[in-house]
Order: C-alpha cells, then sequence, then structure tokens
C-alpha cells in the first residue's frame, strides 16, 4: 500500500504508546517518526507525569506536534505536581502489573476514534512498548485492532528476560545472594541451555538481582508476566538487526507468529527528511550542549564520555573510584553525572579530583548523547550497557567499557564483549587503579584498536542493514504492509 501520499483523513493511524521511561521513550519516538515519513498519522501517548516533564523541560509548545503527529497522555494516578518519574518507578510497574491503566488507554482510543470530537483518521493499530503489553493488548482486543509489540531490547535481551522462568525452574533464581556471592564462582556458572544463546554465564542474565545484590520483587514478576502476556500479540518488534543476532532470529521466531528485527532505528532516520519533525524531541531532561563546542576543542579519539543512562545509580564510594579512576588515567572526559545519580543525592567528589583533572575535563547532567557518540574527538564510551545506549554506540562505530548495573545490561555486556568483540567489561567492585589501567588500555592500547576496528565493521553492517536493500528495511516494509495494514492481525474480543 502506498501511504506516503494520502490525504490526510485516509492515513492510516497508528498509537504509540512507551513505558514512562527515558531510552524507552526514545527508541518508540523514533519509531513512530519512521512511520510518519512512510505516511501515517500518529498519535503518541505518554504517561501524564512524563507529558507534563516534558513541557517542563522543553517548553510549553513542545507537545504540540504537528497535524499529523500528535501528543496525547493517560493519566497515571501520580502527584500531579511532579515531574521526575524515577521515583514512580515501582509504583507505576505495579500498577501496569495490576493492568491498571486498561481503562484509560482503552478510552483514549475510544476518543481517537470517535468521529464526532475527533478530527483524526481512525485508528488503525496499536504499537506498545513491550512492558506495557500487560493492558496495550487488552485495549487492541477490545478495539478489534492489530497491535505490534515493541521491546526496546537486543534479541539477547529480550531472550534472556523470557528466560527467567526456566533458569527458576533449574534452580538457578532467585540467586542465592550472600557475602561472597559475587566472588565464590557461583555467578560463573555456565548456562547452556538457553535456545540461541552460548558462552553465557549466570551472571549475564537479566535477572534484577544479579548486580544489584537483592532481587526487586515488583519489576521480577513484571518481566516475567509481560514477556508471556507478549505472546499474545503476533508481531514482535526487536531494535536490533538481523546480521547482529543471527543465532537468535529462529528461537524467537517461534515464539511469535513475525518477528522483525528493524534497528538501528537512527540510522533509518539518519535518511529521512525530517523537516517538521525535527523540533519534535524526547528528552525528559535539559540537554547541555555546551559540551559539543568543548569537544570540538579537543583532539580525535582522546575525550572518552562516560554515561550510566537515565536510571542507574552510584553509591559515593562507586563515584569516588570511577572519579579517581578517570583522574588516574590522564584522559580527557567528559562525564554526565545526572543529579539523582548518587544514592543519597550528593555527587561530591574529593577536591583533588578537580585539581588533576580540571583541565581535562568536561561535566554536565545530560547531553545530546548521538551527537556526542558521532563527535570525532570521541574515543571511547564508558557505559553501563543499556540498550539504547549499547545499540547507539555500535551505530557510530564506538568502542566500550562495560559496566553493567542491572536487568538486561549483564546480556548486553556480555554480548559487546565475548560475541561482537567492541567492548571490555569493568569489574562490578570498581576500582581507581583498574579503571586507570582499563581507560589506558581503550584509548592507547593495542586492545582499544582493536575494538575500534570491531566497532567500525558493526557500523558498517548496520549501515547495510538499514540501507535500501538491508534487512531491517525490509522488516520495516513487512511490518508496515504485510502486517499493520493488511487486516490480517487483528485481536479478537476474548
Ligand atoms: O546524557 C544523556 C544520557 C542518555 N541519553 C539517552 O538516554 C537513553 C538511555 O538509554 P539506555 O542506554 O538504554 O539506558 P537506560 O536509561 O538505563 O534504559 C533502560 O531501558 C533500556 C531499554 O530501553 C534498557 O536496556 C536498560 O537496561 C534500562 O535501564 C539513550 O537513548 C541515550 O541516548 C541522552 O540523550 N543523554
Amino acid at each position: 500500500m502506498d501511504t506516503e501520499y494520502m490525504a490526510p483523513q485516509h492515513k492510516p493511524h497508528a498509537v504509540f504508546i512507551p513505558a514512562p521511561a527515558q531510552s524507552h521513550i526514545k527508541a518508540m519516538l523514533k519509531l513512530a517518526k519512521v512511520l510518519h515519513h512512510k505516511g501515517f498519522h500518529i498519535t503518541f501517548v505518554h504517561f501524564e507525569i512524563n507529558y507534563r516533564c516534558l513541557l517542563e523541560s522543553r517548553g510549553p509548545d513542545s507537545m504540540d506536534g504537528v497535524p499529523d503527529f500528535r501528543f496525547e497522555f493517560i493519566p497515571d494516578g501520580l502527584p500531579s505536581t511532579d515531574t521526575n518519574v524515577r521515583p514512580y518507578l515501582r509504583q507505576l510497574s505495579k500498577s501496569i502489573l495490576e493492568g491498571d491503566y486498561v481503562s484509560p488507554f482503552s478510552d483514549l482510543i475510544g476518543k481517537l476514534n470517535d468521529s464526532s470530537s475527533s478530527n483524526v483518521p481512525p485508528v488503525t493499530c496499536i504499537v506498545s512498548d513491550g512492558f506495557l503489553s500487560n493492558f496495550t493488548i487488552a485495549a487492541a482486543k477490545e478495539h478489534g485492532l492489530p497491535i505490534a509489540i515493541f521491546f526496546t531490547l537486543s534479541a539477547s535481551g529480550f531472550m534472556a528476560l523470557d528466560q527467567i522462568p526456566v533458569l527458576a525452574e533449574r534452580g538457578l533464581l532467585p540467586l542465592k545472594v550472600d557475602e561472597s556471592f559475587q566472588k565464590n564462582g557461583y555467578l560463573d556458572q555456565i548456562v547452556d541451555f538457553i535456545p540461541g544463546m552460548k558462552n553465557m554465564r549466570l551472571k549475564d542474565f537479566a535477572a534484577s538481582a544479579t548486580r544489584a545484590k537483592s532481587a526487586d520483587e515488583v519489576r521480577l514478576r513484571l518481566e516475567v508476566k509481560i514477556t508471556k502476556k507478549s505472546r499474545e500479540a503476533p508481531i514482535l518488534i526487536l531494535h536490533t538487526f538481523d546480521a547482529l543476532e543471527p543465532e537468535l532470529l529462529d528461537p524467537i521466531s517461534s515464539m511469535f507468529r513475525t518477528v522483525c528485527f528493524i534497528g538501528p532505528l537512527q540510522l533509518h532516520l539518519n535518511q529521512m527528511q525530517q523537516s517538521g519533525l525535527r523540533s519534535i524531541g524526547c528528552n525528559l531532561r535539559k540537554e547541555e550542549a555546551e559540551c559539543l563546542q568543548w569537544l570540538d576543542s579537543m583532539e580525535p579519539y582522546s575525550v572518552l564520555y562516560v554515561n550510566f543512562g537515565s536510571i542507574t545509580v552510584l553509591t559515593t564510594e562507586q563515584l569516588v573510584e570511577f572519579g579517581m579512576g578517570l583522574a588516574k588515567s590522564n584522559h580527557p572526559f567528559l562525564w554526565i553525572i545526572r543529579p539523582d545519580m548518587v544514592v543519597g543525592g550528593s555527587a561530591i567528589l574529593p577536591p583533588e579530583f578537580s585539581e588533576e583533572t580540571r583541565d581535562r575535563s568536561f561535566i554536565a547532567s545530560w547531553c545530546p548523547q548521538e551527537e556526542v557518540l558521532n563527535h570525532p574527538s570521541v574515543g571511547g564510551f564508558l557505559t553501563h550497557c543499556g540498550w539504547g545506549s549499547t545499540i547507539e554506540s555500535i551505530s557510530a562505530g564506538m568502542p566500550m567499557l562495560c559496566w553493567p548495573f542491572r536487568g538486561d545490561q549483564p546480556t548486553n555486556c556480555r554480548y559487546a564483549c565475548a560475541e561482537w568483540g567492541i567492548g571490555m567489561e569493568i569489574d562490578n567492585d570498581v576500582k581507581r587503579d583498574d579503571l586507570a589501567t582499563i581507560v589506558k588500555e581503550l584509548m592507547e592500547g593495542e586492545k582499544g584498536k582493536e575494538l575500534r576496528n570491531r566497532a567500525m565493521e558493526w557500523k558498517r553492517l548496520a549501515e547495510e542493514a538499514t540501507g535500501p536493500k538491508g534487512s531491517s528495511s525490509l522488516n520495516l516494509e513487512k511490518l508496515i504492509n504485510e502486517i499493520l495494514l493488511s487486516g490480517k492481525f487483528v485481536l479478537q474480543r476474548s
């Protein structure tokens, strides 16, 4: 179906709904922009707290959208005075788990479809974040719509999450956490029975608790429930590409009617004219673009970029070890320290840190990450291995130092280091001397060069996948024409 030049009222209409967290919002917004470019009318639905936050961080016009790309929100039951979602993530997970948002979401679709009051085309399909499948699938059934479930994860990250119950059945989860569990080899035991995943250790799984010492019960229950629930949807989308994780294609395809690997989304967007949509952004925090000017003044490949994403928290001790390790490495660095990144709230580094690094460091609270990763002065990325950061790093051909924290991050780290050859892992119990050594190895050593070459090769393959006849481009076409618009994947009321 040629959707690109349709009259506004005849356009297919996709309703997008991301989980209320930065990384998810960003990946879903990218896919929404790609579908908009392909001729869809888009309604992009936030949780109310994030809608308020975006108005605050991006300005009062930021949710105006354009005529065929609109924003809406669903009420989330959180205090209307707050704009920071982070402290409420657990509460939101619990509400999602209990199905609290079925009515608000379904009512919104009803409102969009009400021709007496709505001036948008009728809803054609839903693209839901996988973490919301517990209520979005119910709404799709209520309205008889096709729904695509998009996990903003790698294929291995998805599989590791999906297999939590299998690990539990085999007695490997919940982890037997005691004082020595990090050191006694328990976490290094090999897990070789997961389809499509080899060379995995127990600590490489998305067990929520592996690094974070204690299991977050609500989060674990949500993860188990949503991966199971998502199987009711006929379509699974993952933010990866065929060449990156070929061994996972068959096992995951056997779980769903259709599976589409469509990433990296930014590389599709780079090829599209985005004139009207360029101003539509999704950063919940204000970017400090001054860091780009500072990067302009630095030598090519000389700067280490350090960023732990939007959720990770460090103890004061970890912050100090990272800070003093960066100081000892003698390399310039750009370090993003969010105001809420340190447990207890105060990110205080010792005076010798500032004395030693004043002339070669830039510290900011948020940055335009993809511009940073593609800046010629940046030579390495110290990351927590959130999938957003990992796929952006792959797209930029950037080698990584990996310090995974929880969830899918250990799996991403394992793949980056052992399968794709683009990363080196930092010990969970980070120490300044070890950090200084590994930073030097990445930025000046032979190993660093090797990782950079591999990273550039993956960048080339990612570009190929998103090129005119690339696997991700073909999968996108299939997603649109054979799935979302074909009428064959409509969910019925059970
Ligand atoms: O200064 C910053 C910091 C981050 N980002 C963006 O924020 C996103 C961060 O995403 P990610 O690297 O995935 O980290 P988290 O925010 O920790 O993401 C959560 O969600 C991901 C799935 O989407 C999971 O893979 C992670 O484990 C989970 O913690 C990326 O797109 C970055 O480009 C910026 O633009 N500027």
